[in-house]
């Protein structure tokens, strides 16, 4: 991000949910009719942090995992993609990891069926969030769903004040996951709470409305949260690709890349992920578009989220194959 501090450990560290992704197997058809999963690491902010880590920012990841095969899971892969996870804490109270069943229709029609009950991440408590760990970040990347429920709401209320106290920027990515939400009035409330805290802001135009009186008006959205803390927004509009705004008042918009699409889900994670390593890297706001967008092509073609995020060299050999489409 702008400020480079030499003191920092951490380029981000983000805050929520990492759970089990299972893909279907037999794809292009209707989950009833699909018999077998692979089992890959998901959530969003892991998905992200792994995707960071991947592209060489140094990241870490503050979350709750279920004492069992599948936390032990979680906890090995982060760790082997490069993700610290030591601040990963283990559910002493019999809680589960989230699962997302995905169903790939076709690689235009996909959906995700949730398993969110009992979910161990949402059992993270405020309590259990180190502030000398979050001072050594130079970014706290909030996901919008950690503040479903309670107690992870206040856990990231928590991280998000230990955050201000130590010049730590917020990335709020919005990652909206209907299951896990009472009511679209109580998301709007939360969101619209942590969004004005905020100074980068990441969402698709479905998840900016969540909060937003009217609905798909991108100037009507970034000038009301630049009145806030926002200083970049970025909108996401899938296929039809993605406008930065920038509170000096700069418009950029990064095409999306052409691919082989397998499936739609994984776009706006690695999409995230890149798009935060350019920045962090002092590359501008088009170019961030750009690796933004490349690493979403790349993980649309793939099978997974997580194990799918692309390196550094992936991403420049795309953007060079397609100079010219995308910018
Ligand atoms: N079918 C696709 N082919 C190529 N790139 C895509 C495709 N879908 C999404 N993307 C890229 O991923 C970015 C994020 O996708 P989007 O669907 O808006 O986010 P999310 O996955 O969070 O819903 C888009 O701005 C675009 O650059
Ligand atoms: O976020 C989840 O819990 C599910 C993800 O792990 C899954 O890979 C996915 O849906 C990612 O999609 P994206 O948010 O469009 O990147």
């Amino acid at each position: 991000m702008q400020q480079s501090i030499a003191s920092k450990n951490y380029d981000v560290i983000a805050i929520g949910r990492a759970c089990i992704d299972l893909n279907a197997v037999e794809y292009n058809r209707p989950m009833e009719e699909t018999l077998t999963f692979s089992k890959y690491v998901g959530g969003s902010p892991a998905n992200i942090a792994i995707g960071s880590a991947k592209l060489g920012l140094k990241a870490g990841f503050i979350g709750k995992i279920p004492d069992d095969q599948h936390g032990r899971f979680i906890r090995k892969f982060m760790g082997d993609a490069g993700v610290d996870t030591s601040r990963m804490v283990v559910d002493q109270e019999g809680h589960k990891a989230g699962l997302a069943f995905t169903e790939i229709k076709s690689p235009e029609e996909c959906s995700i069926l949730m398993y969110r009950e009992g979910a161990a991440d949402l059992y993270l408590r405020p309590e259990e969030v180190d502030e000398d760990y979050i001072r050594q970040a130079k970014a706290l990347l909030v996901s919008g769903t950690a503040l479903a429920q309670s107690p992870s709401r206040e856990a990231v209320f928590q991280a998000i004040a230990y955050a201000k106290r130590h010049e730590v920027e917020i990335i709020f990515e919005l990652d909206y996951r209907g299951y896990t939400w009472k009511s679209l009035q109580e998301t709007s409330i939360y969101y619209s709470l942590v969004a004005e805290q905020a100074q980068v802001i990441i969402g698709t135009r479905d998840e900016f409305d969540m909060m937003d009186s009217c609905k798909g008006d991108n100037e009507h959205t970034v000038r009301h949260l630049f009145n806030h803390q926002a200083r970049l927004i970025v909108i996401k509009h899938g296929v039809d690709g993605s406008y930065a705004y920038t509170k000096t008042g700069e418009i950029y918009r990064g095409k999306a890349y052409r691919s082989k699409v397998l499936k739609t889900f994984g776009a706006g994670d690695s999409y995230a992920s890149a798009f935060l390593y350019a920045l962090m890297t002092g590359k501008d706001i088009q170019t961030a578009l750009q690796y933004g967008s490349a690493s979403a092509a790349i993980v649309v073609s793939k099978h997974s989220s997580s194990e799918a995020m692309p390196t550094v060299s992936e991403i420049e050999a795309l953007i060079a194959a397609q100079a010219g489409l995308s910018g």
